[in-house]
């Protein structure tokens, strides 16, 4: 089995680089690295392995957008494995999903006679603005929204010398929360239609985190062909922000201002233009009162399993 090793060393401010390197001067193994210069390059690295069609380990050295671009790059192949070292800051693909620790377990997992992988579910998003995928979540409003701010914004980086990284969401939060207008949705699942009116956000999820480890959809699972969709509505800025709190444990479901729905595809609507995300990335404001189908794509995927 070939191994090609992808870094971002961008990604985490310095901590994939960090990783990568190591991971490059323990490997005792042939492998192939491959170094990303710019926004989706990842996804054409893993396209022109993937199209090779001969069996290959792809391990990601990144956070959740260069895992999100190298799965984009894979998709429907039965040939290519990915396996991720966390080198990101939010790392939620490594919270769900299995990962590698170090060079050790890549190189026992390479030398393998028949190494073992998990087929594994990807969601897609589509609207006027185009089809996209999410190997984690993709939604609509306050978590675009602060996803957006904190991609952009250097709190991130300051607050990720310091070890704080993590508080970068909930710092952000506060500040996009007073500017942020509710919004109505509309979810149409399994021929039943149901308004929310005054809601913050609109989620669909494959997986449970977001975020950095908040637990949004607890019951999530990667591979059975379903994903959850979840909407919080109705509710103060200051409730919320108790809500919030709730989110890390996966307890905020228990309140009634917190809907989830299960099913294989959902149509949404979302009546004012508010921002979008898939794995955290932007993907452009909703169509005013226009369909977004959230949909899961089954066995899309393979991930490497020790
Ligand atoms: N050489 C590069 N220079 C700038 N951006 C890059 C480069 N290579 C990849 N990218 C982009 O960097 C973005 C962020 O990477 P990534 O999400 O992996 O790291 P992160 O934001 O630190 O981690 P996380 O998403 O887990 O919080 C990706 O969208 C990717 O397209």
């Amino acid at each position: 089995m070939e191994l090609v090793i992808i870094i971002n060393e961008m990604a985490g401010h310095g901590l994939a680089k960090k990783r990568g390197n190591r991971l490059i001067s323990e490997l005792t193994v042939p492998f192939k690295a491959e170094f990303t210069t710019h926004i989706g390059h990842a996804t054409a690295i893993a396209q022109s392995y993937s199209s090779k069609n001969s069996a290959t380990l792809i391990i990601v050295v990144g956070g959740d957008g260069t895992i999100h671009e190298v799965i984009k790059g894979v998709i429907g192949s039965e040939k290519m494995i990915v396996g991720v070292i966390n080198g990101g800051s939010g790392n939620d693909f490594g919270r769900a999903f299995p990962i590698f620790k170090n060079a050790q377990e890549i190189e026992r997992y390479v030398l393998k006679n028949k190494p073992f992988s998990r087929k594994q579910d990807i969601g897609i998003v589509q609207s006027t603005n185009g089809a996209e995928w999410f190997m984690n979540n993709s939604g609509f409003g306050i978590d675009a929204a602060v996803t957006h701010s904190v991609n952009q914004s250097t709190v991130k980086a300051q607050l990720n010398r310091l070890g704080l990284g993590k508080l970068a969401y909930a710092f952000i939060l506060l500040k996009e929360l007073k500017k942020f207008k509710p919004f109505d949705v509309t979810v149409i699942s399994n021929g039943q239609k149901y308004t929310y009116r005054n809601s913050y956000l609109v989620v669909a999820s494959n997986q449970p985190y977001f975020g950095g480890g908040m637990k949004i959809s607890p019951t999530s699972l990667m591979d059975d062909g379903l994903i959850e969709l979840t909407i919080v509505h109705n509710i103060s800025k200051l409730r919320l922000l108790a809500v919030f709190g709730t989110v890390f444990f996966g307890k905020h479901t228990k309140f009634k201002v917190v809907k989830q729905h299960v099913a294989e595809q959902f149509q949404v609507i979302v009546h004012a233009a508010v921002i979008g995300h898939a794995d955290g990335e932007f993907i452009g404001n909703a169509p005013v009162d226009g369909a977004i189908y959230f949909k899961v794509s089954k066995e899309a995927w393979q991930v490497a399993t020790n």
